[in-house]
């Protein structure tokens, strides 16, 4: 893309001023200055009234306008956290909260971790001082498991929420049953960026809605003339082209996925290659989701003085957050959405085009600390097709695992449940009927007792925690540990080859990385094996084995009897089986569907006649990843299970049959 085909349509520019490097005592003043010149710091008074007046408030701001950092301080300095009360504020993002926390923490001149703090999966900072919580929306309906009434916060501060994730979706519900039930008030906030107050209005019987005028700094946006056929190589070229003709300051470029991200930052190394010695001092850093939290951090430091950093980020980096020095941001203008079919039990994996919403928070992020530039790789007439805001996850995820939560929480009419935006009902019967197969509910739909309450204290899947729960009858709780970890931190696992499928193959990388004497990233080079999933499954694994010896499991191994772990697998997986065809296709025994092994499953080739999978999932092919040859008969016996369990299940509880339609 040349500069020429560059279009301004704000010509508005207020220049950051110089920040010098600081003593303690300026740094102070400094963030005193900045919480000052926050479009939100001359409305404080107006909010904390509004907020003392209703019980539920609407608020929208710009981005940037200080509603994440300074509204809880408000809180917080109005009483609000008197006599032990929190100050509870949810973010999609784990990203986010953390990020956002040490922020706050600092701007309070506090130890993170007291005052201030956050709480993510597996990663807890707060403490009993702890008076404003930042944690993810997932947190706050785990910690609802424990304390249904959320009895130890005074106000609950719902971030983001445009973004309409499930258990934003699913929080906005139980807020307000908890709301009824307390004795004590809670206060509860809804906050969004963008567009939709309406929505959150209505659906709070006629909420008020406070709107926070203004931004901080201006940013610059730029179109293409023409549409561009391929946004990796238009947004490489703008890498460069901003390197050698834009000012200093950062470059934060959104792109799909971790694989695109991955060969975007070696494309840029190659490059760099090329360029004369003083041109460089280009710094390509990677965030992701699947990346551990330490290697996320990195985007956050300063680059080496001189360079300039380039932060290649999924839709991570969209909302929230503020990474330090980015002026410029290049939006691909696409993202990569999962869908998921009950019907066919099918994620599909799209790239697709970005919402109006989320190409402004794109937008955002490039003017956090001062006048900055958006180039967006798709013409301006395009942006104004773009939809507005993405849809409700909750209309396209898997429900399985909402639903269990829900049941812990002690709701049982989930189709009656007060959604502000209803799942299919197709979506809901499936989930249950699921849930049941599990051995998660019980045949009148209740929390199955141990297993359901069990599974649901697991923060995994469904599949994978009964996975762990049968894993501990068939004496190979440690194997499977390890597989859940590597299956949820989605680790390559080339060149390591088990006959018997890709979660043996992913037990013997994780188990030989372990036994080699070299250094992880050495290893795991030599063996082209991620070294960043690696690391990031053991992370994980720590973290499931901390929570299963709590259930009071004892993590014993199976050794070398590995037909003992594979009818595990076979019993916890039996809903994702596949046999092969004549022509060598295969067919997802649940729905039906004509399915692909994925080339990247290590039995691509050698085509076993029964497999149970993990992934089923739709790009250029219906294709089936993370398989395991089973032996048919295992499935015989599991389905005797499902014929007993299936004519005990009281269908009236879902008033339908079709669940029937399963087995
Ligand atoms: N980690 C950080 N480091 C430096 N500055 C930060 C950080 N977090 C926030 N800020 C500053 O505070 C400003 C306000 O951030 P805040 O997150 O409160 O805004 P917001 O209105 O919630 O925006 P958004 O909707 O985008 O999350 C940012 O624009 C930035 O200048």
């Amino acid at each position: 893309m040349a500069q020429g085909e560059l279009k301004s349509s704000v010509l508005n520019r207020k220049r950051n001023p110089k920040s010098p490097v600081a003593s303690r005592s300026s740094k102070r003043q400094k963030i005193a200055e900045h919480r000052k010149s926050l479009p939100i710091a001359s409305e404080e008074e107006h909010l904390i009234k509004a907020v003392q007046k209703n019980d539920i408030l609407i608020i929208v701001g710009e981005t940037g306008s200080g509603k994440t950092t300074q509204l809880p301080q408000f809180l917080f300095n109005a009483g609000f956290c008197r006599e032990g009360k929190m100050v509870g504020i949810t973010q999609p993002r784990r990203i986010a909260a953390l990020t956002i926390a040490k922020r706050v923490a600092e701007e309070c001149d506090v130890p993170l971790g007291q005052k201030v703090g956050y709480a993510v999966r597996f990663d807890d900072t707060t403490s009993s001082s702890t008076r404003l919580k930042y944690m993810t929306d997932g947190f706050l309906l785990r910690e609802a498991l424990v304390d249904r009434l959320l009895s130890r916060y005074s106000v609950i501060i719902i971030d983001e929420a445009h973004e309409r994730t499930v258990h934003t979706d699913v929080l906005l519900a139980l807020l307000k049953k908890v709301q009824r039930e307390r004795i004590s008030p809670l206060k509860l906030i809804i906050m969004s960026a963008s567009l939709d107050a309406r929505v959150f209005c209505d659906y709070y019987g006629g909420a008020k809605d406070f709107h926070v005028e203004g931004r901080q700094f201006d940013v610059d946006i730029f179109y293409t003339v023409h549409p561009e056929t391929d946004y990796v190589d238009a947004a490489l070229n703008t890498i460069f082209q901003i390197h050698s003709e834009e000012e200093e300051g950062d470059i934060l470029v959104f792109l799909t996925g971790q694989e695109e991200i991955e060969s975007v930052e070696r494309l840029v190394q190659e490059k760099l290659q090329h360029l004369p010695e003083d041109e460089r001092k280009l710094l390509p850093l990677a965030i992701f989701s699947a990346l551990p939290s330490e290697q996320q951090m990195r985007v956050f430091a300063p680059a080496p003085i001189g360079s300039r950093k380039v932060v290649l980020a999924t839709n991570i980096a969209e909302t929230s957050i503020t990474i330090p020095g980015i002026r410029y941001v290049v939006d691909s203008g696409v993202v990569k959405a999962r869908t998921y079919d009950p019907n066919k039990g099918m994620e599909t994996l799209d790239v697709v085009p970005v919402s109006k919403a989320q190409a402004i928070q794109r937008s955002g992020r490039a003017g956090r600390e001062g006048y900055g530039k958006s180039f967006h790789l798709y013409p301006e007439r395009d942006f104004w097709k773009l939809e507005d805001s993405t849809k409700p996850e909750i209309k396209r995820c898997n429900l399985s695992n909402v639903i269990l939560q829900l049941k812990a929480l002690g709701i049982d009419d989930i189709v009656g449940f007060d959604f502000i935006d209803k799942p299919s009902r197709s979506a809901i019967v499936k989930a249950l009927a699921e849930l049941h197969l599990l051995g998660a509910l019980t045949d009148d739909c209740k929390l199955a007792k141990p297993a359901g309450e069990q599974m649901a204290r697991l923060p995994l899947k469904p599949v994978y925690s009964r996975a762990l729960i049968l894993a501990n009858q068939f004496n190979c709780l440690e194997e499977m540990l390890i597989t859940v970890a590597m299956l949820s931190a989605r680790t390559s696992r080339n060149h390591f080859v088990s006959v018997e499928g890709d979660h043996l193959t992913y037990l013997s990388v994780y188990r030989d990385e372990a036994k080699a004497e070299k250094n992880m990233r050495k290893w795991c080079k030599d063996n082209f094996v991620n070294s960043r999933s690696l690391k990031h499954a053991r992370d994980i694994y720590r973290q499931i084995r901390g929570n299963v010896e709590q259930m009071g499991f004892n993590v014993s191994s199976c050794g070398d009897d590995m037909l003992e772990y594979r009818k595990c697998l076979a019993a916890s997986f039996f809903l994702k089986a596949a046999q092969r065809q004549m022509d060598g296709t295969y067919r997802a025994l649940e729905s039906g569907e004509i399915v692909h092994i994925h080339p990247s499953s290590v039995l691509f080739r050698s085509k076993p006649e029964c497999v149970i999978f993990d992934e089923l999932m739709q790009t250029s092919q219906k294709y089936i990843n993370n398989l395991t040859r089973i032996d048919p008969l295992w499935l015989a016996e599991s389905a005797l299970i499902i014929t007993k369990q299936m004519s005990d299940f009281n269908a009236s509880c879902l008033n339908t049959t079709s669940v029937l339609s399963l087995v």
